[in-house]
């Protein structure tokens, strides 16, 4: 058994149904997402990726099935209940103070006082001390020490998008939703924000929207592909990337990211 089928699983999807009036946004979704491991999940516009994220992270409500995670049924816990218990969402460069410091920036994130609903304000305030060693880790982490005391706007796109994703760290989550983080990325971006995503699994657990194929190959161990509200396939990312069903709904070779398959 390898590490990714022996790990406990952290969070579950049992039968999540989405409806908008008539129409079914998620029509009954299965997931289970092992403890440790990157957890892709893909699918053509308007499969039901972000829904699925609202759902599993408490943004919106659903409107049938049930969602486990870290042993508790949180189906109907409100976001900020699931942020206590260890769920984070990065968000868009909206969520950061783009006039202070990274390390200030950091700071309040950990305090959990930084705006909007990213961040954790409902976890036991943290000691000084405490808080200057998560900030230590996550610049560590993000590769950003040299521009801690650098406002977050002087910060190159790719750098600021890596600290979206430090922003959800700084509030200690067990498991990170992060949706399309390398979009609008320069190409030499994406090798930083792909190591920073694989380097996440020692302490966390990554859930993962994103578009960009040769990425989710690339760093995943779980892929689920979704289309029209439903899971159409799940597994790793060289039995999906040969799977004809994917192949068909990503109708032509997107899925291989222009190589071969393997
Ligand atoms: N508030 C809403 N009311 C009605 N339909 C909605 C609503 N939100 C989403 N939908 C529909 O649900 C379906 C799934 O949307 P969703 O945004 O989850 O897809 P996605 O896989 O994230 O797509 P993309 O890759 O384009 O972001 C789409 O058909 C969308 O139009």
């Amino acid at each position: 058994m390898n590490s990714v089928t022996s790990s406990p699983i952290l969070l579950e999807a049992v039968g999540v149904e989405k409806r908008y009036d008539k129409f079914a946004a998620l029509a009954g979704v299965d997931l289970k997402v092992r403890a440790h491991t990157v957890h892709s999940v893909i699918g053509p516009n308007g499969a039901g990726k972000t829904t699925l994220f609202h759902m599993l992270t408490g943004t919106k409500n659903v409107s049938g099935g049930r969602i486990v995670f870290d042993g508790h049924d949180v189906t109907h816990e409100p976001d900020h209940r699931r942020v206590q218990r260890g769920m984070a969402r990065s968000f868009q460069v909206t969520s950061l103070f783009l006039t202070l410091p990274v390390r200030e920036n950091l700071r309040l994130a950990a305090q959990g006082t930084a705006p909007r609903h990213a961040l954790n304000c409902w976890h036991a305030p943290l000691g000084t001390r405490s808080q200057a060693d998560v900030v230590a880790s996550v610049l560590a982490r993000l590769g950003l020490e040299r521009h801690a005391d650098t406002p977050v706007g002087n910060l190159s796109h790719g750098q600021q998008r890596r600290l979206e994703v430090g922003m959800a760290l700084a509030a200690r989550p067990k498991a990170i939703f992060l949706d399309e983080p390398t979009s609008g990325m320069g190409i030499d971006d994406l090798d930083d924000m792909k190591r920073l995503i694989q380097g996440l699994k020692d302490e966390h657990t990554v859930v993962l929207i994103e578009h960009n194929m040769n990425i989710v190959m690339d760093i995943s161990d779980t892929v689920t592909v979704m289309q029209q509200g439903r899971v159409l396939a799940e597994g790793h990312p060289h039995a999906i990337r040969s799977d004809d069903r994917v192949r068909s709904a990503y109708l032509g070779n997107m899925i291989t990211g222009g190589k071969a398959a393997a």
